[in-house]
């Protein structure tokens, strides 16, 4: 997969589920088996995809909690206790421990570089007495742009 066969706007609707690179001759009873498979892991995907958008407005809510009561982004003993929970959980499902570590891991910390924005965009808020700008996407990122009046991250107040 490469960078190129990433269109950035494709809708739902495009995507091809027959979509594939297999060649030559397949047994079409193969090939219908195999469809079927990955017609169940588009549903698991899309799943996914509504589980972690679920769990980043969540993570959200907490950035902005943190950043009002100036509270640091990582809470390190807190993970400590997810990653173990999350290592037995993965144990009883026969999911790989390590693989359930690396993922939680790969969340969390992006999860504290939202923090971060949102906790800068607080920061530069209180320093300019504005208001701070947090984007209604999810990802509590500050939203440069039309409604900013300035490059500091935050809105003039009136
Ligand atoms: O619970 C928190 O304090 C969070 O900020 C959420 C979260 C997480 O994604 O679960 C992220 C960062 C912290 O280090 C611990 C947990």
């Amino acid at each position: 997969m490469t960078e190129s066969s990433h269109p950035q706007h494709l809708s739902v609707e495009d995507f091809d589920p027959a979509a594939s690179s297999l060649t030559g001759a397949i047994d079409p009873a193969v090939m219908a088996e195999l469809l079927s498979i990955r017609s169940s892991i588009d549903n698991f995907d899309a799943t996914l995809v509504y589980l972690l958008a679920e769990r980043f407005k969540a993570t959200q809510r907490v950035g902005i909690l943190k950043a009002a009561h100036q509270l640091p982004p990582a809470d390190p003993n807190r993970e400590k206790a997810q990653i173990q929970r999350l290592r037995a959980l993965a144990e009883s499902a026969n999911l790989d421990p390590a693989f359930a570590e690396k993922f939680l891991n790969f969340i969390i910390s992006e999860v504290i570089h939202h923090h971060q924005a949102i906790s800068q965009s607080h920061s530069a808020a209180a320093a300019t007495g504005t208001v701070p700008v947090v984007s209604l996407d999810g990802q509590g990122f500050v939203a440069p742009g039309a409604d900013t009046a300035a490059d500091d991250g935050g809105t003039r107040l009136p």
